[in-house]
């Protein structure tokens, strides 16, 4: 990994400048600025939210982000939609392969395809998911997104992405968060990139409390990074695209716009390695809800509903006894699609391949395979077992998940999931207790 320099923390209140003295002192926007840079600010919350949840950051830049700018049009990305549609679709369990590599030089940002989601970046509610495969940076181009903050989960291949903020590098078992409106450039040290991408068009994503668990554990909020100032000093003929209302629109930009010298405040991009996460479990009997697993939530107007929780199901030991082990059979009213990082998902013996996802909607009834309920129902479970090199996550929404018409349609789509299920026979005897 490369010697990249990062505050740690989550989201608490960074200063950092790349030229000593470049951020004022005592106040945020005075009359003129060291260097000869411009204030701005960027809030990614409302001025009158509570301070607990409000976020925004002062940014001094070599020019302000109104200037140098060309009126945007349309740019056609045909593959990332924000349209989930209407129209009745089937409540049934789905489950797809991964995205192949594409075959012409695509970059993050055209590499981008939709797979599901639900309410729109109009409603500032619900979620954009998508699968990306990409295999060149983005030239001559920066990119930010009004509509959503965005949450990378990099399946394959490092993602660099020089932000205003600084820059961040991540690889597989980490993720990265973007929020709206910040711009970047997404490079790929490894010239190719596969994985997961939440646009979350709701509350930023925090922490979850940690209730009777204390004051440690899950995610712990020192294992987060934020990048320390730096700049591109940089003009010539870029393009700027934005996402705005479920569309990209380009800009032609005559300076790089990555050119913030200094900055301070709350919204910034970090990043989170997941084998940092601290998994709690049971060490008695019965298999927990997931929310035990939550690194990240995007709560909703409602008291313990979220718009999104980010959940994984990292390397641990299991060790109740006389318990079923594996997730159970359930139907919840929550919606989840779920993606595999790496290794095997202990509810899914085979078919639920990395860089794969799978969908199960309200009420849609889901849970162990047939290999997987019949091995755990016979497995001795005086002994821990050591779920070990496996990475699963879900996004878990409290909307329904519709799935686009490209994913319904998709050759990736593995048409007999429903059949893993096939061999659960019945094994009811009433003569035997
Ligand atoms: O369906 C899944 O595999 C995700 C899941 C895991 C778990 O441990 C309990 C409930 C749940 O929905
Ligand atoms: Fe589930």
């Amino acid at each position: 990994m490369s010697s990249l320099v990062y505050q740690s923390g989550f989201c608490n209140d960074w200063a950092t400048e790349a030229l000593a003295g470049a951020l004022p002192i005592g106040r945020n926007s005075p009359q003129r600025c060291a260097y000869g840079l411009y204030a701005e600010q960027l809030s990614g919350t409302a001025f009158t939210a509570p301070r607990a949840d409000n976020r925004r950051s002062w940014l001094y830049r070599i020019r302000p982000s109104a200037a140098g700018l060309q009126a945007p049009e349309l740019y056609e990305q045909a593959s990332w939609s924000a349209d989930f549609g209407s129209g009745p679709f089937s409540p049934e369990p789905m489950r797809w392969s991964p995205l192949a590599p594409p075959n012409a030089p695509t970059d993050f940002i055209d590499g981008i395809h939709t797979w599901a989601g639900n309410s729109s970046p109009a409603d500032l509610s619900g979620v954009g998911i998508h699968l990306y495969a990409a295999t060149a940076d983005m030239h001559a181009r920066y990119f930010y997104n009004a509509d959503a903050e965005m949450l990378i989960v990099p399946q394959q291949g490092r993602l660099s992405a020089f932000t205003e903020l600084g820059i961040l590098e991540v690889a597989p078992c980490e993720i990265l968060v973007i929020p709206r409106g910040i711009r970047f450039q997404m490079r790929l040290p490894d010239g190719h990139a596969r994985g997961y991408l939440l646009e979350n068009y709701g509350a930023p994503l925090r922490l979850p409390e940690l209730g009777p668990m204390g004051s440690n554990g899950l995610a712990n909020a020192r294992d987060f990074q934020t990048p320390v100032a730096a700049y591109e000093d940089k003009d010539g003929a870029f393009e700027l695209i934005a996402r705005f209302g479920g569309a990209l629109w380009r800009s032609a930009i005559d300076h790089s716009p990555l050119d913030v010298v200094a900055w301070h405040g709350t919204h910034a991009p970090y990043k989170y390695d997941l084998r940092h996460f601290n998994a709690m479990g049971s060490v008695s009997f019965d298999h927990p809800d997931p929310s035990i697993f939550t690194v990240l939530t995007s709560p909703s107007d409602t008291p313990g509903v979220a718009n999104l929780d980010f959940v994984i199901f990292p390397p641990r030991i299991l060790a109740m006894e006389n318990t079923f082990r594996p997730p159970w059979f359930h139907r919840n009213v929550a919606s989840e699609f779920m993606g595999l990082i790496q290794g095997v998902y202990d509810a899914k013996a085979e078919g639920f391949e990395p860089g794969g996802a799978s969908l199960h909607n309200c009420m849609t009834p889901h849970g162990p395979d047939a290999q997987t309920f019949r091995h755990a129902s016979e497995l001795d479970t005086r002994q821990p077992q050591y779920l070990r090199e496996t990475l699963a996550f879900m996004f878990e929404t409290r909307r329904v998940i519709r799935p686009t018409p490209a994913a319904l349609a998709s050759p990736l789509r593995q048409r007999n999931y429903l059949a893993c299920w096939d061999g659960l026979q019945r094994n009811f005897n009433p003569q035997q207790p």
